[in-house]
Order: C-alpha cells, then sequence, then structure tokens
C-alpha cells in the first residue's frame, strides 16, 4: 500500500458551458438527445454486483412529451430492500477499510466522466426525465454535480487533517475519522440530479455504504449516475441504487439494526414522519442514527424602496420561473415597495411575455413542463382559487394545459393579504405572489417576511440603501439558510455558498461543504501514553 500525506488537487468550479449555436457542446447535446429518444433504455436495479430486473415495470416519459416512452424501469418490493442492505453490509469491511486516497480517486475519476465523456448524455438525461432545458441541466447535471464530488474530496482531506493541536510531552493525540456502524440510506428528489449524485456519493466517500433509492421521476439520470460510478471504479455493493415505493423501503429500512443515517432532500412532510419512524424505532438500532434532511422552502424577496427596478424585476423572473420555479430555492413570495410596483410589474409582464414555453429539444424555451400530472393539477388548483378571489389579481400567466405535456405559465398573483395561501405554502411550481407595501412600511414588513412561513431556506433583499440591506440582514438572520443581496435567491454554487436552511427547511447541514461530510463520519479519539506510570502516588505523596 502506498505510503504518504497525500494532496488532493485543488478543485475549481466546473466551467459552464453556454451551447450557443454552432457550438461543439450544443451539436453533442443533440445528438445525446436524438440517440436517447431513439430506442426505450430499460432501467435495472443495481444491488451488489447485480443488474436486477424484476419484470415488474414502471415507465419514464418526458414531462414535456407525456406521448414519448424513454424507458421501462424494474421495480422493487421489500425483498430487494433487504438483499441491498445485505449487499451493503457484505462490501462494508472492504470499503472502510480502502486507504482514502483510493476512494478519493474514483470519485475524482466520476467527476472527470461527467465532465467530458458522460456530460452531453447525463445532461440529456436530465433535460428530458426531468423536463429541464440545456442551461439549467449543464448547471445541475453536468457543473453541480461535478463540482460536489471535487470539493467534497478536498473537504474530506480538511476533515482527516483536523487533529487535536495539543499532544503534550509523551502522549500523542490523535482523531480517527470512522465510518458510520452500519448502512446509510440516501433518499433523493426529482428536482436535481447533482443532489440525487450527491446524497449517496458524498456518505460513500467518508467510507460508508450506502442504499440509494431516488425519486421515480428521476430515475432516467439516476441510472447514469450509476454507469459514472461503475466506470469510475466503485466497487460493487458501495452505493446500491433500488427503485421501490418509498414507505415500503422506509418499512425495512428504518427497523433495520444496522440502519447507521438517512441522507434526505425532499419535502418537509415525508421528512418530518420519516423522522418520527425513526425516533419509534430508536431501541432497535446499533447507534443513534444520523438524520440529515434538506427539504422545503417559501423562498421570499424583499425590495426596498432605494432599489433598482430591473434588478428585482430580473431577480423575480429568473429566481421565480427558472426550471418552472421547481427549485427548493425559487422565489415565490415578493414584498415590493409600492413607488416601485409599477415598474417591477411592468418589466415582468414584458419579460414573461418574452418567454417561450416548450419542449427541452427546442433550446429556444425557457419554461419547459412541470414533473407529473399530480404537480400540474395541484397548480392549476391553486390557480383556479386565486382567479376566483376578489381579492387576487392575477397579473401574468395563468393558464395551463396538459395535452401534450404538463405545462403550466408561468404565473404572477398579486395578493392584498400577505398572508394569503399562496404567500405561505409550498406549490413546488412557476406561481409567484407579490404583496405591494407602503413604503415607509419596511421593518413592519420584514416582521412579516420572518414569521409568514414555516420554511427559512433561501431569500434576497434588493436595496441600494445600505442601512436598508443591515436592517433586513439582521431582521431575517433566521428566516434564510441562504441569504442574498441583490441577486435572486437561487443559484448557489458549491465551494462559494454552502447551501441549506433550518426551521421546516431542514437541517441545514450544508449540502457540498464540510458540515454536511462531518454528518457521515464518526470520530474516534485516540490518546497514546509514551512512557506510562508505573505507580500510582503523586510524587508529592513520598
Ligand atoms: N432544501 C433543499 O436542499 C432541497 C433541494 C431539492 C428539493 N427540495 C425539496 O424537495 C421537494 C421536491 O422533491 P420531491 O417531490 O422529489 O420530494 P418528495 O418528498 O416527494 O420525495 C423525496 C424522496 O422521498 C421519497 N418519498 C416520498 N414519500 C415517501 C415516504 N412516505 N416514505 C419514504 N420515502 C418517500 C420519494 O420517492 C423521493 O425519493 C420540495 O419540497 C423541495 O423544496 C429541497
Ligand atoms: N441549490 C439550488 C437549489 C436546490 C433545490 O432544489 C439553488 O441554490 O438554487
Amino acid at each position: 500500500m502506498l505510503k504518504g500525506f497525500f494532496n488532493v488537487p485543488k478543485p475549481q468550479n466546473e466551467p459552464v458551458l453556454n451551447y450557443g449555436p454552432g457550438s461543439a457542446e450544443r451539436a453533442q447535446l443533440q445528438a445525446a438527445l436524438s440517440e436517447a429518444r431513439s430506442y426505450v433504455a430499460d432501467i435495472p436495479m443495481y444491488i451488489g454486483a447485480e443488474e436486477v430486473r424484476t419484470g415488474k415495470t414502471g415507465e419514464v416519459r418526458p414531462p414535456h412529451d407525456h406521448q414519448h416512452l424513454l424507458a421501462n424501469f424494474h421495480e422493487g418490493d421489500k425483498t430487494h430492500v433487504t438483499a441491498a442492505i445485505d449487499a451493503a453490509l457484505a462490501a462494508k469491511e472492504d470499503w472502510e477499510n480502502l486507504a482514502w486516497e483510493q476512494r478519493a480517486s474514483i470519485f475524482l475519476r466520476a467527476a472527470e466522466l461527467i465532465s467530458g465523456p458522460y456530460r452531453a448524455k447525463i445532461n440529456a438525461a436530465t433535460m428530458l426525465g426531468q423536463s429541464k432545458n440545456a442551461y439549467q441541466a449543464e448547471i445541475d447535471s453536468a457543473c453541480e454535480f461535478i463540482d460536489f464530488l471535487r470539493f467534497n474530496v478536498h473537504y474530506m482531506t480538511e476533515i482527516y487533517q483536523q487533529q487535536p493541536p495539543i499532544s503534550p510531552k509523551g502522549v500523542w493525540n490523535r482523531v480517527e475519522q470512522r465510518p458510520l456502524e452500519g448502512f446509510v440510506f440516501a433518499l433523493t428528489p426529482f428536482n436535481f440530479t447533482a443532489i440525487a449524485g450527491n446524497l449517496p456519493t458524498s456518505a460513500a466517500m467518508m467510507g460508508n455504504v450506502v442504499v440509494w433509492k431516488p425519486a421515480y421521476t428521476q430515475i432516467y439520470a439516476a441510472n447514469i449516475i450509476m454507469q459514472v460510478l461503475r466506470e469510475a471504479g466503485l466497487p460493487p455493493g458501495v452505493i446500491n441504487l433500488i427503485y421501490v415505493d418509498g414507505p415500503l423501503a422506509g418499512d425495512v429500512i428504518f427497523s433495520h439494526p444496522d440502519f447507521a443515517g438517512i441522507h434526505f432532500t425532499g419535502s418537509t412532510g415525508v421528512f418530518q414522519n420519516i423522522w418520527k419512524t425513526i425516533g419509534t424505532n430508536i431501541h432497535q438500532y446499533k447507534t443513534y442514527p444520523r438524520i440529515v434532511g434538506e427539504t422545503g422552502g417559501k423562498d421570499f424577496v424583499v425590495a426596498h424602496p432605494s432599489a433598482n427596478a430591473d434588478v428585482v424585476s430580473t431577480a423575480l423572473v429568473r429566481g421565480a420561473f427558472e426550471y418552472q420555479g421547481q427549485k427548493c430555492s425559487a422565489a415565490s413570495r415578493a414584498y415590493i415597495p409600492a413607488s416601485l410596483w409599477p415598474a417591477v410589474k411592468e418589466n415582468m409582464q414584458r419579460d414573461i411575455a418574452s418567454f417561450n414555453m416548450g419542449p427541452v429539444e427546442d433550446f429556444s424555451n425557457f419554461i419547459n413542463a412541470v414533473i407529473t400530472e399530480a404537480s400540474f393539477d395541484k397548480l392549476a388548483k391553486y390557480i383556479d382559487a386565486a382567479k376566483a378571489d376578489s381579492n387576487v389579481e392575477v397579473i401574468a400567466g395563468g393558464g395551463y394545459d396538459k395535452s401534450k405535456g404538463w405545462f403550466v405559465e408561468p404565473t404572477v398573483l398579486k395578493v392584498n393579504d400577505p398572508y394569503y395561501v399562496t404567500m405561505c405554502e409550498e406549490l413546488f411550481g412557476p406561481v409567484l405572489t407579490v404583496y405591494v407595501y407602503e413604503d415607509d412600511k419596511f421593518e413592519e414588513i420584514l416582521d412579516i417576511v420572518d414569521k409568514t412561513s414555516i420554511y427559512a431556506l433561501t431569500g434576497s433583499i434588493i436595496a441600494q440603501d445600505r442601512y436598508a440591506v443591515a436592517i433586513a440582514t439582521n431582521k431575517l438572520r433566521n428566516a434564510a439558510g441562504n441569504f442574498y443581496i441583490n441577486d435572486k435567491p437561487t443559484g448557489a454554487v458549491v465551494g462559494q455558498q454552502p447551501f441549506g436552511g433550518a426551521r421546516g427547511s431542514g437541517t441545514n447541514d450544508k449540502a457540498g461543504s464540510m458540515i454536511n461530510l462531518l454528518r457521515w463520519v464518526s470520530p474516534r479519539t485516540i490518546k497514546e501514553t509514551f512512557d506510562p506510570p508505573k505507580d500510582y502516588r503523586y510524587p508529592f505523596l513520598g
């Protein structure tokens, strides 16, 4: 085995390619999209070294073209959950005893594969399976996922380097970062391929073995992630990818004695139920499980009267409508001073009128479809209720059409009540609600922003006046885990703005940071004494 204190390559953010007309990356991506649409993929589960095909299949269809069948995936049942746990535990000893630099190499290699030969393929899969346009797929499934892998390797070495500062004469104090005793369950959402990749790999990187269950609506790209990891040399059993109904998987996992932690991203309700189940079963586990969950948001933009109207409207239309508002960070409630409202409203109406909405294969479409029919129906219900409410004005959008895909127009509602339902609840779609306040009520509005929702994920203050920025920064201290000044509340970058929120938005363990990786290790302190005492008596006892 190699011996040495190795430095890992210094991580840099992966450059975002622009996919402009005539560019090589655009041609490659278009070819990958055509290729993916040219056949029906058959997607297995990955348990240990096996590709498992049950014959009980589910379908993958592009949300923007629900007549087209992209893939069939093989669904499992409780026996597959048990098999995945067994495979993980069988792989555990070899994996945790592998030198850290060998683990690091696998994930660095995976990053390189995504940066190069798999880039078009994983972006095309994300575009088709999750209805993301080329730019949104590029910043997610290519760049953010690559950044997670490279930066986490760097943070892992920083964690290993942190040692007790003092070893007095005759003593050597050290800390070993042990993987958790048992297996980790990674339960991932539909909306970011990068998050689906990060939740299992971050725990595995720290020496853990993982059972990974993605959202069914993200399986198409999850399958590419698994192909990349296998090509990068991840040994069988370290990450086991299963497609099993969530509650069914939960029944097996949360009652298993070797359950050592959950790495979750998804909705608040699901996370709270999982937490309760773990609490109820706590006596069954060998160790207290780590519970890490990044969940929902009701993210705000507050404009001060000193703000520039163009900055406000741009932050709103990008923050609220990129990826159809299906980012946990999406701006979904805005507080605009009366003096700015006419200009902000006009700008937003102009910008929204200029959006093209349609399939991802047409690169001129800024807006694509929402993820499922259930999401479409839920959004349509809220929009219809708003249209029927005399206290709500529809400023833009309000239409929807499911004939070809799950298309919901970017919609802006103006409400008279700052606690109107769409100011409080996460809808997870392209609906922005605006409340217009009197210019001299800035501080009062900050209090309302703080207490309107159970969430505290992201938020922005837009102001030229520095006192206003300072007041908002202080008053909204606990209203957002990612706080933006003069910017939209979306688009956190790994290595720059570690991401996560508190209150109803999660455990705030900041994905893509050292804080998160620390949740996947259990430190052991070792004290070694070189010349131990051989007599119990203190010197003064004679
Ligand atoms: N805070 C963050 O960093 C962050 C990032 C992305 C998404 N999100 C949140 O995720 C949500 C959208 O994603 P989603 O629709 O995939 O979330 P979801 O909660 O519906 O699903 C997340 C995962 O949990 C599984 N699941 C669902 N019900 C389950 C149950 N009863 N038992 C066990 N597993 C279950 C799903 O199959 C999926 O794999 C939004 O609320 C969004 O705000 C948060
Ligand atoms: N990290 C992403 C959001 C992830 C949630 O969906 C952002 O900052 O926009």
